[in-house]
């Protein structure tokens, strides 16, 4: 497979890098100086794109590789890809599913705690010697707070599981009831948001999901609720987010992901009740080495014509 093209356009993971160069002719877009004459000169070389959460496979780049088969995606998140386009042009997609299930769902229940319970605050403040001046002031219990849960697939089902063990009533919302769950569902998010204490973002973002965390669910949401989103930026409109929490208008919120990362909205930085993580949700060296695995293990069975191991197209 050694004179197989393979175009990474952005650094991801250096032992993803590592196996597909063993294995494949790997174009590292970054690396280039002048990428649009790159891309020209080698567009016929180029079999498959990897992507990620951050770069995917646009109509345009679609459109300047003829020979493209597969784009397979270092993510389980696939909206940078366009896969009507991928659809229509025969370009199977793959991403990464299961192995980051557990991972992402940690995450989310790490924010939580750090959220209520103002791990990072509290850390500060021992760092910056305040504690010798006093003790720290009180915070909230997470144990037994009403979790909502947009979003119950893996991720949302994994959050729930472990929110369960805290003695927190799981409540969703999801594109329709699931009928072997017994969590309690509600039709839409804004009544999820109005009867939980903290709500989660775990759906992927397609066109129906991009804000739907806006002003009216915040308002639901309110001065005591607590916003989580281990999803994508986009998910929520982020300036109505801001004027909230600058506001008071919402208790606080755990963030992971941004609508223009890696830029943050600078007036979160001094809020005490939100924490701010970079994109981390599946970033361990466990995961990211299965997930990397889990794209060569496509490619390898793309190209030797046998089933995809996670197909998405
Ligand atoms: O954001 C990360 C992913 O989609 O895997």
């Amino acid at each position: 497979m050694e004179s197989i093209g393979v175009l990474m356009p952005i650094p991801m993971n250096s032992y993803l890098e590592g196996e597909l160069e063993k294995r494949f002719n790997l174009f590292k877009l970054w690396t280039v100086p002048h990428k649009a004459q790159f891309l020209k000169e080698n567009a016929d070389s180029v079999r498959a794109v990897i992507g990620n959460s951050s770069s995917g496979a646009d109509a345009d780049l679609i459109d300047a590789l003829p020979k493209l088969e597969i784009v397979a995606s270092f993510s389980v998140g696939i909206d940078k890809v366009d896969l009507k386009k991928c659809k229509e042009k025969g370009i199977r997609v793959t991403n990464t599913p299961d192995v980051l299930t557990e991972d992402v769902a940690d995450l989310a229940i790490g924010l939580m705690l750090a959220v209520l319970r103002r791990l990072c605050e509290s850390d500060r403040f021992v760092r910056s010697g305040k504690w010798k001046m006093g003790d720290y002031k009180l915070t909230t219990k997470f144990t037994g707070k009403t979790v909502g849960i947009i979003g119950l697939g893996r991720i949302g089902q994994a959050i729930a599981t472990r929110a369960e063990a805290f003695n927190c009533p799981i409540s969703y919302h999801s594109r329709s009831q699931k009928a072997d769950v017994k969590h309690k569902y509600y039709p839409t998010v804004v009544e999820l948001a109005a009867n939980c204490d903290i709500l989660v973002v775990a759906c992927p973002l397609t066109e129906e999901t991009r804000h739907i965390i806006n002003r009216e669910v915040i308002d639901a949401l309110g001065p005591k609720g607590v916003l989580i989103n281990i999803g994508r930026g986009p998910h929520v409109d982020e300036s109505e987010l801001v004027s909230a929490l600058v506001e008071g208008r919402l208790g606080g919120a755990g963030l992971d992901v941004y609508q223009n990362e890696p830029e943050v909205p600078e007036e979160l930085f001094g809020l005490e009740n939100v924490v701010l993580l970079p994109h981390v949700g599946s970033a361990t060296v466990e995961t990211r080495t299965a997930m990397a695995d889990l794209v060569i293990g496509n490619l390898e069975a793309h190209f030797l014509k046998k089933p995809l191991l996670t197909p998405v197209v």
